[in-house]
């Protein structure tokens, strides 16, 4: 790399600072705990507040801890304006614990998009899954009708769309109008990174990735045996690099994304199938440390598909 070159790389990675509001779990991986890391291997910089900071996340008998404010992040966020130093090219949400935090996130979002026209909201409307909210239900007018008009990019998962837009979310039908409906509230682009159920099966499962006005792709990859938290938050994080990356080339980006994911989940499947006690062989944390290579140089994967299914 010539001396103009490196110089042009170390701007760029200046130029590149996300704040990033999620949880924060002492033990194990969950919110920025999976989101700061892969982010920084990248070379982001990331400021982050934590939602709330538990001793471990919900999959967990016991759960201790705090949940922050929203007065509390009123005046970090007045900290950062104060100085001058709230300048960021990228905003990432995910869990949040309670309404009244989630529309003070809505005026701090509204704030950076009105100092900075280029920051990019990504947000994970992280409600639940499976069919069940494992956050207040309250939150999710408050996503709806706050929330989703701000957002540059959404990861919701079937359950947390199929909410959002009132019907569930059981086809690639119901998916795809469900997608349309959010872009019509002005989100630029929708991934939906699974649950659909009738376009899954025993061995595979689907993501959809959706840019208003443009293509929407269908991602198909092999379905790995667990059960898994974190996994949400790391793919946001991930999709963050890699639309910047890539200059917003959605299908790219995905398939990356997925590729990380891939390896990720197969190497924390098989140390938990190493563990004698069957309470960590089933709810076994995220290998995150362990997959950093995979998390920064995503290998090729022939087993993810890419369809382009629209436009
Ligand atoms: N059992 C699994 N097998 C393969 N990939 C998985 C599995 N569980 C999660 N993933 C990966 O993690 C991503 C995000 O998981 P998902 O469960 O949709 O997130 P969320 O926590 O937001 O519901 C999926 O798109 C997929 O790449
Ligand atoms: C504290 C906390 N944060 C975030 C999450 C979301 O995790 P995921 O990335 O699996 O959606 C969970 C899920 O249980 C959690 O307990």
């Amino acid at each position: 790399m010539s001396s103009s070159e490196l110089i042009a790389e170390l701007e760029r990675e200046r130029d590149r600072r996300v704040l990033s509001i999620q949880s924060h779990v002492v033990h194990g991986y969950a919110g920025n705990k999976c989101s700061v890391f892969p982010l920084q291997l990248h070379g982001f910089e990331v400021d982050f507040i934590n939602s709330v900071q538990f001793s471990n996340h919900a999959g967990y008998e016991h759960v201790k801890g705090q949940k922050l404010t929203e007065k509390e992040l009123e005046e970090l966020y007045e900290g950062l304006t104060l100085n001058n130093i709230n300048n960021y090219t990228h905003v990432l949400t995910g869990y949040c614990g309670n309404v009244t935090f989630l529309q003070k996130i809505a005026d701090v979002v509204k704030d950076l998009k009105k100092k900075n026209g280029n920051t990019t909201f990504v947000c994970d409307p992280v409600m639940g899954d499976n069919g069940r909210y494992y956050t207040p239900k309250e939150l999710m007018p408050v996503y709806r009708d706050l929330i989703i008009p701000l957002a540059d990019v959404l990861t919701p998962n079937a359950f947390e769309l199929g909410e959002l837009t009132g019907s569930p979310i059981e086809t690639e039908e119901d998916c795809l109008r469900a997608v349309n409906e959010l872009h019509a509230k002005g989100v630029k682009t929708v991934v939906v990174t699974s649950g659909v159920t009738g376009a899954q099966t025993n061995e595979s499962l689907r993501c959809y990735a959706s840019v208003k006005g443009s293509h929407v792709y269908r991602f198909t990859f092999p379905r790995l045996v667990g059960q898994f938290v974190g996994t949400g938050d790391t793919f946001t994080s991930l999709l963050v690099v890699w639309l910047d990356e890539l200059n917003g080339d959605v299908s790219e980006a995905v398939k990356r994304v997925l590729a990380s994911m891939q390896c990720l989940i197969r190497k924390t499947s098989s140390y938990a199938q190493l563990q004698v006690d069957t309470n960590s062989r089933a709810m076994c944390e995220l290998r995150l440390i362990q997959s950093r290579k995979d998390l920064l140089w995503p290998p090729t994967c022939d087993q993810i598909q890419v369809e382009k299914i629209g436009q």
